[in-house]
C-alpha cells in the first residue's frame, strides 16, 4: 500500500492529489492568495478519516504493527502498549466513537438539507481508508472532502492522514477519478473549543465543591518528537519552540481559560503518551512529572483537560484515567478529567460548518477562529508538517513539495 520510495516530488506549484490528478488551476490560484481560501467546490461525499483501533484480543498486535510500521518503536514499548489494550479485552473504544460521529454528522447534514454521504475510513484498522475510497467510488462519488479526527498541525496529527490518503488513492488505482481535499485544521474553531470550555467549567466547580482551593489546570496532548514539532505547520511561518503544534495548543488553552473567566487560575500545557527511544527528545513536560511538582508549589488539585484528543480512546482511558489519576493520588492532589468533544452537539455542528465553508467558499474574514493563529489553511502549504526522519512522501490535499 505504500507509494514507491525515492519517488521524485512533483514540481513546486502542483497540488498533489494522486498521479495524474490535479485540481483545476483556478482553485490553485485562489489558494495561493493571501487569504489561503480555495474556491467553492461541489463535493459529493465526506470522508471521515480516523486513526482506527483493535476490536478484539487477536487484533491488538496486528494493529500495533500497523501503527508502528517502519518507525523504530522498541518491542518493550509495544508490549507495554499491548497490555493497555488487553486490559480492556483488546478493544479500543475509538471505532465505536467514530461510528457515532459518522452517524451524528450524517444526522446534522440531513437536518441542514445537505445531501452528502459520510464514508468512514481509518489509517490503522478496518474499515481502512482504501475501503472507504472504493465504497465512495462505487457509489458514484468523485469529489470527497475529508474530515480527519485530529485538530492540530504536525506529522502525526495532520500530514500522516494526508499521506495515507495519497497511499490509498494509489493502492486503489482511483487517483485519476477521485479528488480528496480536507477541511482546515479546527483546533481553534468554536465547535472544538466549546466542549472543552463547558467541561473545564464543570470540572473546576466539581473540584471546588470537593474543597480544593489551589487548583492548577493541565491541558494535555500527545507528545511528539521535538524534530517533528519544529517542522509542524507551514514551513514559511515561524511559531517558536515546538512549532505550530505547541503554539496551537498554547493559544487554545489561553482562549479556554479566558472564555470561562478563569484568567487568574494557573494553567500549563503538558504532554503524554511518549514513545520512541529515550535518546530521542520529545515534547515535555510529561503530565506525570508536571503533577509531581505541584504539591511543592502549594497546589491541592488538578483539572486535566485532554485538549489534544477528540474522543475518550485508549490514550485517554489508560494514560489519563489510569496513570495520571494514580499519579495525582500519589501526590495528594484532588483530580478530575474533563470529557473530550466526542459527539457534543457544538462539535458536530462545527464540523458541518467547516464542510459548508468549503461548499460555499466562505471568505476568510467570515470564518470563525478563536485564536490569532487561525483560521487555518484550506490546503496545506508546501513542506507542511514533513517528517525529516522518514523523508518525503506524497500527501493528498496539499501543495507540493
Ligand atoms: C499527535 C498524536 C496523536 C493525536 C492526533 C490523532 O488523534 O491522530 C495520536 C493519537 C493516537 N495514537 C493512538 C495510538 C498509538 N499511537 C502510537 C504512537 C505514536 N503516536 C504519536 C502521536 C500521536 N498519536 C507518535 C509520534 C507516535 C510514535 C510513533 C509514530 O511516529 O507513529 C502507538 C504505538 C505505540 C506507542 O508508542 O504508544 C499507538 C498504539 C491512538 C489510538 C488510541 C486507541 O486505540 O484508542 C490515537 C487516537
Ligand atoms: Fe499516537
Amino acid at each position: 500500500m505504500s507509494v514507491g520510495t525515492g519517488q521524485k516530488p512533483p514540481p513546486a506549484t502542483d497540488v498533489f492529489l494522486a498521479p495524474g490528478a490535479l485540481v483545476p488551476a483556478a482553485t490553485l490560484a485562489a489558494q495561493q492568495g493571501p487569504e489561503h481560501v480555495v474556491e467553492p467546490v461541489a463535493y459529493d461525499a465526506i470522508l471521515l478519516a480516523g486513526f482506527g483501533g483493535p476490536e478484539g484480543q487477536d487484533d491488538v498486535i496486528p494493529f500495533l504493527r500497523n501503527v508502528t510500521a517502519g518507525r523504530g518503536i522498541p518491542d518493550e514499548r509495544l508490549e507495554e502498549v499491548a497490555h493497555h489494550y488487553r486490559h480492556y479485552g483488546g478493544i479500543s473504544p475509538i471505532n465505536e466513537h467514530n461510528r457515532q460521529l459518522q452517524a451524528a454528522l450524517q444526522t446534522e447534514l440531513a437536518a441542514r438539507g445537505i445531501d452528502l454521504p459520510v464514508h468512514w475510513g481509518n489509517r490503522n484498522w478496518a474499515p481502512y481508508v482504501p475501503d472507504a475510497l472504493a465504497a465512495a467510488h462505487a457509489a458514484g462519488h468523485h469529489r470527497l472532502l475529508a474530515i480527519p479526527t485530529s485538530a492540530y498541525s504536525s506529522y502525526s496529527s495532520c500530514r500522516q492522514y494526508r499521506e495515507d490518503i495519497a497511499d490509498a488513492l494509489e493502492a486503489t488505482g482511483l487517483g485519476a477519478e477521485l479528488v480528496v481535499d480536507k477541511v482546515r485544521q479546527y483546533f481553534d474553531h468554536p465547535g472544538f473549543v466549546t466542549p472543552f470550555c463547558d467541561g473545564l467549567a464543570e470540572g473546576l466547580a466539581e473540584l471546588r465543591g470537593r474543597g480544593a482551593t489551589a487548583i492548577e489546570v493541565l491541558f494535555t496532548t500527545h507528545s511528539i518528537p521535538t524534530v517533528d514539532a519544529e517542522r509542524s505547520g507551514p514551513a514559511d511561518r515561524d511559531f517558536g519552540d515546538g512549532g505550530a503544534y505547541a503554539a496551537q495548543h498554547h493559544a487554545v488553552a489561553e482562549v479556554v481559560m479566558e472564555a470561562i473567566g478563569e484568567q487568574d487560575t494557573p494553567w500549563q500545557v503538558v504532554y503524554q503518551s511518549r514513545s520512541g527511544p529515550p535518546s530521542q527528545p520529545w515534547l515535555e513536560p510529561d503530565i506525570n512529572d508536571a503533577m509531581a511538582e505541584l504539591p511543592g508549589q502549594g497546589r491541592d488539585g488538578v483539572v486535566i483537560v485532554p485538549l489534544g484528543f477528540l474522543s475518550d480512546h485508549m490514550e485517554v482511558l489508560w494514560d489519563l484515567d489510569n496513570e495520571a489519576m494514580e499519579t495525582a493520588a500519589e501526590h495528594g492532589l484532588a483530580a478530575v478529567r474533563v470529557p473530550t468533544p466526542g459527539v457534543h452537539p457544538a462539535f458536530v455542528a462545527g464540523l458541518v460548518d467547516l464542510v459548508v465553508e468549503r461548499l460555499q467558499g466562505t471568505p476568510v474574514a467570515q470564518r470563525p477562529a478563536r485564536t490569532g493563529l487561525g483560521p487555518w489553511y484550506d490546503v496545506c502549504r508546501p513542506g507542511c508538517c514533513e517528517n525529516v526522519r522518514r523523508g518525503f512522501r506524497p500527501a493528498a490535499a496539499g501543495l507540493q513539495p
